[in-house]
């Protein structure tokens, strides 16, 4: 575990500054910010690794702060070095250098070739590649054309992003050329912080590949001994900086770049905020996924990697905030520790090698431990039991060897000695027969075999030739009586081995001496039945010849009657003797070599018990051992996989937290698919709604049409009717009756009447009578063309425009469609409250023309029907036409009230035109009320009215259009008439 290496870089500040000091002070490794007055600010002191001041260079920086991070990525360790700060700092400065001074980038790959030039006994394969992350997308700076690319994650790679090129290089000229032509590619612009400033964040990466050369498959077979592939990463990364709008002066494009940078590095202090309070390691939720940047440094950070951060500062005054920030952010990535290690990649063959080594290197350890220690003594005794059982029994084997060899002497003695008393013995008799006369052939046998005194002259004569070793055997002496010496001899002399070793001369003495015979053992001496089988098979061969005669209990008794006839002084005693001489001595030899032959094998035995015990305990102690080690193996193992365990469930809960961000942007974006889905519906039925209205509305139309045509059909009638009547007063109620008049004579009295006050209403009335009849009769050129100009005039706000012409002409040049269907408001249309506005104008202009006191009023008015954005904005226009219409009405009555004397006169005086006059009267103030109806009509139409609206509809309460309409408007055609047409125009 190693914590992440942190730097702050001073960039050299301005002349200013320069000559007055910054308020930013840096003793040895601490910067703290000061007060104007020059006394340290408390809390705002900040220690670090190092902190290179204004001066430093960046090859200083890299010596002290990135070479040993880049030389250990040369042995396998991955390495990320990047520059931190806000813009203009000197990021850029630093990583990528200048002209005078190469940056860290240019020194890293210098230094990595270099180190690799140095290494031996390694083979080295370079990769690189360079990205940048632009508006949270990552394109590659080595083919423009990748764009978008994608992170992934697998076991084998970790996290890398899909689709980028690498490059292999094997030369710093090589590399430096990549870069530089990825540098081409990456994203600057001009800020008015920075000319050359850094809009995306880059990654220049080397992937380092090694082997040891040694163990090159071409020259060694083994696989298991070839070397694992060393991989490493060195990140060199070069971060756009944070940015304040304000200083950047960013708009557009540019700030829309600057929202991304500093969201991502807000992302990026977040994570190292988590990390530096421990929350990798205690399983806490670290939002490396909220960022693409942080997702691809994630091993910089508290994983597996050295990392190099370069915090690069501004001491100006005007930046304390974005340096006390970067500061900050500083201070807490050196809290960081990550958890570095070399990069390994193993084959099958050498995988099982190494885990064979670890297996070694655990018992190594065990035997290390104290428990082995008792182990070890244990073993050391039982070799040491084991090694004296073994010096033992070589012992006891030399002696049974030599005891053997003893035996072979003897042996060989005894069948000298044999020899030698053939030889005597056929001499002694030859000499025998020569001395006398033999019996016949028939009697030859017999004076042989009974005859005592020929076995007595024998034994004697034997005695004489060897004084000492006439030994003659109790079976010898036997035969003798029975048999011939030849049979005998054979018989007698046919001992088995272990017998006839005891022949030797080591009994001579005892068989020689007289202290012999007394001690000779008894058959009761033999202590039991085991010492008797052993004397009974040594003296086999002798005592068989007994035994034909005798039984095994004759023996003894054979052996008593020896004693019996020793003792009488019979002539056999001296056989008798003779045969004790012999046998006896043998017996106990037998004896003592029988007990030494039971202690060797007794001892053989617990000597190969002991053995078989030691080697049962020496296993036990192995297995012991083994089992304790595989049980250390099995709790490294299960250690391991626990620690496994715990890296995947911090996997398994960051994707779960993902699953669940996404399961709930989907839930969010499903419920408003819900609702879109549900809005299309209401549309879709609201369409059809429209159009089944447009159908019933447009049959409406055809019907208030064809009335309409009736009844302005009629209002022509009675119009007609009425000029005929006032024909004489030369008083027109054409609708344009201004123009009509002024191409044509007008009475004096017309011309009177019409300079009289009266006539405004009238001429008002009229106009109004001409606008609504030239809307409805549009292929009337005239009236259409009057409308037209008015129309447009009011659009153009030039209502009070003298130069008729000059409008007509553009009324002409513009879309000719202002019919009256067009006029037709819908709500939601944007025409809709112009079209309001307009008519309510074309009303007020119409009014203005006719109505000289109202003049002012209206001008006041129609200025205030603002600018053409206002106009837009269908509540504010409705108010203002609320307004108008208010006011028309105002105005009317006044002008009403005024002129209603001379009306009433006038009336009174010309009979039927009074009466026209008396319901054009009510006609305008109908006509005043109708905008007060249309709102109340739009307002129960658009509930999202303000109130406002809504207060001036119910102001207007009073002034119900339909009601109105039809307790008054009704009342006679003309009006009814005009009204309708009104209405119809405004009703939606
Ligand atoms: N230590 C320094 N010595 C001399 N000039 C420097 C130093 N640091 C920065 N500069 C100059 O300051 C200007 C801005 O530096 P640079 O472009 O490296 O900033 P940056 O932090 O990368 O900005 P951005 O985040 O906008 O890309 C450059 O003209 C650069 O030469």
């Amino acid at each position: 575990m190693e914590k992440i290496c942190v730097a702050i870089r001073v960039k050299p500040t301005s002349t200013q500054e320069a000559n007055n000091g910054t308020r930013w002070k840096v003793a040895a490794n601490t910067i703290s910010l000061h007060s104007a007055l020059g006394t340290p600010i408390k809390g705002q002191t900040y220690s670090f690794d190092t902190i290179f001041g204004v001066s430093t260079t960046n090859a200083e920086i890299y010596e002290e702060h990135a070479k040993d991070l880049v030389l250990s990525a040369v042995s396998g360790f991955n390495g990320t070095v990047f520059a931190y700060g806000q813009t203009s700092s000197g990021k850029t400065y630093t990583m990528q250098g200048s002209a005078t001074d190469q940056g860290v980038t240019r020194l890293a790959i210098q230094d990595v070739f270099t180190s690799i030039d140095k290494i031996v006994d390694r083979e080295f394969l370079v990769r690189v590649s360079y990205m940048e992350i632009y508006n949270e997308e990552i394109n590659d700076l080595l083919a423009p054309d990748n764009r978008k690319l994608q992170i992934h994650e697998s076991i084998e790679r970790g996290i890398f992003v899909a689709g980028l090129r690498e490059e292999i290089a094997d030369s710093v000229e090589q590399v430096i050329a990549v870069l530089e032509r990825g540098e081409a590619q990456r994203h600057l612009a001009e800020t008015d912080m920075n000319v050359n400033s850094s809009r995306s964040h880059t990654i220049f990466r080397m992937v380092i590949e090694s082997r040891d050369k040694s163990h090159d498959s071409t020259q060694d077979s083994d696989p298991s001994a070839q070397d694992a592939v060393r991989v490493s990463a060195l990140n060199l990364v070069d971060l756009a900086g944070s940015e304040r709008i304000s200083k950047t002066g960013a708009e557009g494009v540019r700030l829309r770049e600057g929202a991304h940078i500093n969201k991502s590095l807000t992302t990026l202090g977040m994570v190292i905020n988590k990390l530096s309070e421990g929350g990798g390691k205690q399983g806490a939720h670290v939002p490396y996924r909220d960022s693409k940047l942080t997702r691809i440094l994630q091993s910089a950070l508290g994983g597996n990697a050295r990392t190099s951060i370069i915090c690069t500062i501004n001491p100006d005054e005007i930046h304390i905030d974005e340096t006390r920030g970067t500061l900050q952010f500083a201070s807490r990535a050196k809290r960081v520790t990550n958890c570095a290690q070399v990069n390994e990649i193993l084959t099958d063959a050498a995988l099982l090698k190494r885990q064979k080594e670890e297996i070694k290197e655990l018992k190594r350890r065990l035997e290390g431990s104290s428990h082995s220690e008792d182990l070890k003594k244990e073993i050391l005794q039982l070799r040491n039991d084991l090694l004296k059982y073994e010096l033992g029994r070589e012992k006891l084997e030399l002696e049974l060897q030599q005891e053997i060899k003893a035996q072979v002497e003897r042996e060989r003695r005894i069948k000298e000695q044999e020899q030698r008393i053939e030889n005597l013995s056929t001499m002694v008799i030859s000499g025998a027969i020569e001395d006398r006369e033999l019996p016949t052939k028939s009697h030859r046998r017999e004076t042989w075999c009974p005859q005592s005194s020929i076995s007595n002259t024998l034994e004697q004569g034997l005695r004489r030739i060897n004084g000492r070793n006439s030994q003659l055997t109790a079976s010898s002496l036997v035969d003798a009586k029975s048999r011939p010496l030849a049979t005998r001899r054979d018989r007698t002399f046919g001992l088995p081995p272990a017998f006839e070793s005891l022949l030797s001369d080591e009994c001579d003495s005892f068989w020689s001496g007289s202290s012999g015979v007394n001690s000779l053992p008894h058959f009761s001496d033999f202590e039991n039945i085991a010492d008797e089988d052993m004397c009974a098979s040594f003296n086999r061969g002798a005592l068989e010849s007994v035994t034909d005669e005798d039984t095994w209990g004759n023996m003894k008794d054979c052996h008593v009657s020896s004693d019996s006839r020793l003792s009488h002084g019979s002539s056999d005693t001296e056989n008798a003797q003779g045969f004790r001489q012999i046998q006896f001595p043998l017996l106990a030899e037998s004896s003592r070599k029988n007990t030494l032959f039971k202690q060797l094998n007794a001892m053989n035995l617990q000597y190969q018990e002991l053995q078989s015990s030691i080697e049962f305990k020496i296993q036990e102690k192995i297995k012991e051992a083994v089992a304790a080690a595989n049980s250390a193996l099995l709790e490294e193992k299960s250690r391991f996989q626990l620690q496994e365990i715990t890296k995947l469930h911090g996997v398994v809960k960051d994707l779960e937290i993902e699953l669940e961000k996404c399961n709930e942007e989907n839930k969010r974006l499903k419920s408003e698919t819900a609702l879109l889905q549900e809005q299309v519906l209401h549309a879709r039925e609201a369409l059809e709604q429209e159009a089944q209205e447009r159908v019933s509305m447009d049959e409406q139309n055809e019907f208030f049409k064809q009335r309409l045509r009736s009844l302005e059909m009629r209002i022509q009638g009675d119009i007609n009717q009425q000029c005929n009547e006032v024909s004489c007063s030369g008083v027109d109620f054409e609708p344009d009756v201004l123009e009509v008049n002024e191409s044509n004579e007008i009475c004096s009295e017309c011309q009177s009447f019409a300079d009289n006050s009266i006539q405004r209403p009238l001429m008002l009335s009229g106009a109004l009578i001409g606008g609504c009849v030239s809307r409805r009769f549009p292929n009337e050129n005239h009236d259409r063309q009057m409308s037209e100009i008015l129309m447009h005039k009011i659009h153009k706000r030039r209502l009070f425009d003298d130069d008729d012409s000059s409008v007509f002409q553009i009324a002409e040049d513009r879309d000719q469609d202002w019919t009256g269907s067009r006029i037709r408001p819908t709500p939601g249309n944007a025409a809709y409250s112009d079209d309001i506005l307009a008519a309510l104008s074309r009303l007020c202009c119409r009014f203005k023309q006719l109505s000289g006191s109202g003049v002012k009023k209206i001008e006041s008015f129609t200025k205030d029907f603002g600018a053409p954005q206002e106009r837009k904005n269908l509540k504010a226009s409705l108010h203002l036409a609320y307004q108008l219409g208010r006011s028309l009405l105002q105005e009317l009555q006044r002008i009403i009230n005024h002129d209603i004397q001379c009306l009433e006169t006038h009336v009174a005086s010309k009979g039927t035109i009074g009466k026209s006059l008396e319901a054009l009267q009510m006609l305008l103030l109908e006509c005043a009320d109708v905008g007060l109806c249309l709102m109340h009509n739009l307002s129960s139409k658009e509930p999202s009215f303000t109130s406002q609206v809504i207060q001036v509809a119910n102001d207007g309460a009073s002034y119900r259009g339909d009601d109105f309409i039809c307790k008054n408007v009704r009342r006679s055609p003309l009006t009814c008439g005009l009204l309708d047409g009104i209405f119809t125009i405004f009703t939606p």
